[in-house]
């Protein structure tokens, strides 16, 4: 069996679908790459939440899913909007890497708890208002492009550290550079950081869905997987706002979700967990979604979606 993987060309993606070409050569599959482009990559001037929220990173490779000419897309999962177009589904998601967002800087010394004065590239809303709520002493500075770009901008002197997630910085290979691990409990990533999910059109064979799906699907990321997006779907939201949420499952097999949502300005930030088993992920996420909304979240949501 071959499979045609469509990626986007950063290093990142490449890595990233690489992992899976290792995943499905491992079962015995042969497998090419096919470079794709999406707006994400080429639009570098604007902040994502400008661009448009949906699908940024996503779009052109859908198109490709739709006309057939690749059998599957590799994608961060987090760039993957919660609702996907009619006749694609994702049938995959990789074991989640360590979810952390961490401080990346050649400033050893620096932390976000030293209470120091310095700035931080990011373009995340969800990084600039959770750095405005903990840490109001430190100042961002808007960063786009890809990981290169903005370590080569962190070297020019554009700002003095950048906040990324773990994730991407383990797999370009700048352990080095991170200087600190947030926590969880208050930096709780976007939906789906540190996993890749594999999106698939709804033609495609049905025996290469189980195989791939065998060879690279891990059942209890995709349960906390699916209770984060179910959270992410209820709020309609795109990776454009300022939401977060991470399922961690314990060694009774239960879930644990825990997310909501921050204002722009930091000055508001709603947090509830949920627990359940896995079976029931997705009612989690949509319990959370309600809760948070009703306790505010709404008012929030539509006063985040005025200044977006
Ligand atoms: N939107 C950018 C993006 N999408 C996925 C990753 C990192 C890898 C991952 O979280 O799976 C990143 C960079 C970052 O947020 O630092």
């Amino acid at each position: 069996m071959h499979i045609r993987i469509g990626t986007r060309g950063s290093r990142l993606a490449l890595w990233q679908a690489e992992h899976i070409q290792t995943l499905l050569q491992a079962g015995g599959l042969t497998s090419e790459l096919v470079l794709i482009d999406t707006k994400g990559d080429q639009v570098l001037d604007r902040s994502l939440s400008k661009i448009g929220s949906k699908g940024v990173f996503t779009q052109e490779l859908e198109d490709q899913l739709w006309v057939g000419s690749i059998d599957i897309a590799v994608h961060s999962a987090k760039d993957l909007p919660s609702s996907l177009p009619n006749g694609l589904s994702i049938i995959a998601f990789t074991e989640r890497e360590l979810p952390n967002d961490v401080l990346v800087s050649r400033d050893k010394n620096l932390s976000l708890t030293s209470g120091r004065e310095f700035t931080i590239g990011t373009s995340s809303t969800r990084r600039v208002a959770m750095l405005k709520h903990y840490c109001p002493h430190v100042t961002t500075v808007d960063m786009r492009g890809n990981l290169q770009t903005r370590i080569r901008k962190l070297d020019e002197g554009q700002c003095d550290a950048l906040l990324l997630a773990y994730a991407g910085v383990h797999r370009m290979g700048y352990d080095d550079l991170i200087v600190e691990q947030l926590p969880l409990s208050d930096f709780t990533p976007a939906v789906g950081q540190g996993s890749i999910a594999i999106e698939a059109a709804d033609t495609l064979s049905i025996d290469k869905i189980d195989r791939v799906r065998q060879l690279t699907n891990h059942g209890l990321t995709e349960a906390c997987l699916r209770a984060e997006r179910s959270f992410l779907a209820r709020l309609e939201g795109g990776c454009s706002i300022p939401s977060f949420a991470l399922a961690q499952w314990s060694p009774e097999q239960t879930i644990t979700l825990t997310g909501g949502l921050v204002s722009l300005d930091g000055s508001q930030l709603l947090r509830e967990n949920f627990t359940g088993a896995p079976e029931e992920a997705s009612m989690l996420g949509h319990e959370l979604a309600e809760s948070i909304l009703t306790r505010g979240g709404d008012v929030l949501l539509t006063e985040i979606r005025a200044h977006l």
